[in-house]
């Protein structure tokens, strides 16, 4: 796409190709729509919508529907700057208004010839009636400060990338929502009229981008930015908006970047947000991962990305590699499957898989969304997951070597993906058929080579088992409740931050770390067994027998969702204290091991 400081670029490439039908679709919208009103439909006497000219309005409507974000480029800096688009750390706005306004003033001169190019200020009034931005947005997040324009502006709106629901702020209330996914051209354009405040929220599937295109009746003009979620683009932004790819898009057009992964330091990566699951991540590096990307020829030179010359070779390397296994007939795997009891790190380690692949965003969703009470709905949701994989594949002539991989993740698999049963019921067909759906895109005649599938569950038993079959969720790990030394990791990770800040007592750092001195030594046995003897006459353990807090009598049993749950509880104890006492959160706030005993029984009892 193009931002504020790229006009030399947009004047050489855009112009003529991408936005004409756009700033033609503009230009003749506003003014069919001027005429109307000149006509008599003024808006303040006859409602505010009146203005508008709806055949020309729906003309920019059909023109947006056929765009799409994507990058066809292989220049680092076009590639820097969409990825930064589709991955955008906070919502923001990026402003694209001056450089529509440039286009349709060009516009405008086959209209009025004197609308010149050179005397922008005479048409400046007409100019300031359009505007448009995209917004960005992570997944789930929504804009911090409510969009407002005056009313009777036309907002048309067009959603690039994932998943939206819009709605209206009525006296602080959520109005009017409405939820739309996918970025293809299934997802269509719409009107909505300014007036009230509005704003997006993006569904938790994975980064959203939308399009904005605002026209503001005469008499209007857009004076202030659109508040504080405003950005430029941080990397020099030459990322186009283009038309949807022709069905017979050459190879070169879309050649995606591989980039080079260093994949050395996975199960560091890995082991660094969650703990006590070294076992399993080896395995999915071996099994899943190392298939995928394969591992760098030296990591010295890998890792020298300026270098351009020698990440050709090794990129040209790998590609060599991958097709070699192809050609073979060794496939990479294409499903994984994350099951175990509940909160013992399943979806960290997924959500960690796919930040790690770090190709295209990745599609995060829980099952239950994906169930659509419409006859097909399900189905075309579970089809919207794969659509971007499909579409790049096609792009790339079928060749999943030259595509970037697509990684889906499904939470709660069981909920739609279970056993399908001979049932005549309405839920039990949709959930068959969402099956069937799903089957014949993981290894069907629809099979996608360029896609990772990762599902998770706690109840593996009820899965449908040709999901499960080689060639589709075919690697099956279990992430187990941790064990004492898995418990450890978990407790020194959970109380990491605050340990880094200084806000832990020694005693409690200790009990952290496991005092393995004090449990080892035989010295003190008498005392252990008079502990022991207190332990059984009084309920409450006191807290100098807390020596390891990741010893089966304090944790035992417990998942890392539990062991979340202390730190926090124990977190909250001290606030409270802090605060009874006087105390400053910045200044005094410390935990204690008495705060972690409090924790433990209230958690236990
Ligand atoms: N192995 C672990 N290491 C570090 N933190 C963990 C671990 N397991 C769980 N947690 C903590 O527990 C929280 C919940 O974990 P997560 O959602 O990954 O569990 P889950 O297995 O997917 O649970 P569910 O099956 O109920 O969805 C995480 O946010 C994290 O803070």
């Amino acid at each position: 796409f193009v931002g504020r400081n790229s006009s030399p670029f947009l004047k050489t490439s855009l112009q003529t190709t991408v936005w004409n039908d756009l700033t033609g679709n503009v230009t003749h919208c506003l003014l069919q729509s001027d005429a109307k009103r000149d006509q008599g439909f003024d808006g303040a006497s006859t409602g505010w919508t009146n203005w508008v000219d709806e055949k020309s309005s729906k003309a920019l409507r059909d023109c947006l529907d056929s765009f799409s974000l994507q990058c066809t480029d292989t220049d680092e800096r076009v590639i820097s700057c969409f990825r930064w688009l589709s991955k955008c750390p906070a919502p923001a706005i990026v402003d694209l208004s001056e450089e529509l306004r440039t286009l349709v003033a060009a516009r405008m001169t086959q209209y009025d010839t004197s609308f010149s190019n050179q005397d922008l200020s005479s048409s400046s009034g007409f100019l300031q009636r359009v505007a448009c931005h995209l917004i960005l947005l992570p997944s789930g997040s929504v804009l911090t400060q409510s969009l407002q324009s005056p009313a009777g502006a036309m907002i048309h709106g067009k959603l690039l990338q994932g998943g939206v629901t819009r709605f209206r702020l009525l006296n602080g209330r959520r109005t009017g929502e409405r939820r739309q996914v996918s970025s293809n051209e299934e997802a269509p354009s719409w009107l909505q009229y300014g007036g009230p405040e509005r704003n997006y929220k993006a569904v938790d599937m994975g980064p959203c981008i939308l399009m904005e295109l605002i026209l503001l009746p005469k008499g209007l003009e857009f004076k202030t930015p659109l508040g504080t979620n405003m950005v430029g683009l941080p990397v020099s932004p030459d990322t186009y908006l283009v038309r949807a790819p022709p069905k017979n898009a050459t190879e070169s057009q879309h050649s995606h970047p591989n980039s080079v992964i260093d994949v050395s330091h996975w199960d560091k990566t890995f082991s660094s947000t969650v703990g006590g699951l070294e076992p399993q991540i080896e395995q999915i590096i071996r099994r899943v991962l190392d298939g995928r990307v394969l591992r760098p020829v030296s990591v010295g030179v890998a890792s020298s990305d300026k270098n351009t010359d020698e990440s050709d070779t090794i990129d040209k390397i790998r590609r060599e590699e991958m097709q070699g296994l192809m050609d073979l007939g060794l496939q990479p795997v294409r499903g994984l499957l994350l099951y175990g009891p509940p909160g013992c790190g399943k979806t960290s380690l997924a959500r960690e898989i796919s930040n790690i692949l770090d190709a295209v965003p990745p599609k995060i969703v829980s099952a239950p969304e994906l169930l659509d009470r419409w006859v097909g709905g399900s189905e075309k949701l579970i089809r919207e997951l794969f659509i971007d994989a499909e579409n790049e594949l096609r792009a790339c002539g079928g060749d999943a070597t030259k595509s970037a991989l697509h990684v889906i993740v499904v939470d709660e698999i069981d909920a739609v993906f279970r056993k399908r049963s001979a049932g005549e019921g309405s839920a039990e067909v949709t959930r068959a058929s969402a099956v069937n759906q799903i089957l014949s895109k993981l290894d069907g005649v629809q099979a996608l080579n360029n896609v990772l599938v990762i599902g998770m569950t706690d109840r593996k038993e009820l899965l449908d088992p040709a999901l499960l079959r080689p060639g589709r969720l075919e690697v099956h790990i279990e992430i187990p409740l941790p064990d004492q030394q898995g418990r450890r990791e978990i407790l020194k990770l959970q109380f990491d931050a605050l340990r880094r800040s200084g806000r832990l007592s020694l005693p409690l750092c200790r009990a952290i770390d496991g005092d393995t001195k004090a449990r080892m030594s035989m010295r003190g046995w008498p005392r252990r067994l008079l502990r022991r003897l207190r332990m059984k006459m009084f309920a409450e353990p006191s807290v100098s027998e807390i020596l390891d807090l990741s010893a089966p009598r304090w944790t035992g049993g417990w998942s890392g969702a539990d062991i979340a749950g202390l730190v926090r509880s124990s977190g909250s104890l001290a606030l409270t204290r802090t605060r009874n006492q006087g105390g400053t959160i910045p200044g005094d706030l410390l935990i204690t091991l008495e705060d972690v005993r409090m924790a433990l029984n209230d958690l236990k009892s």
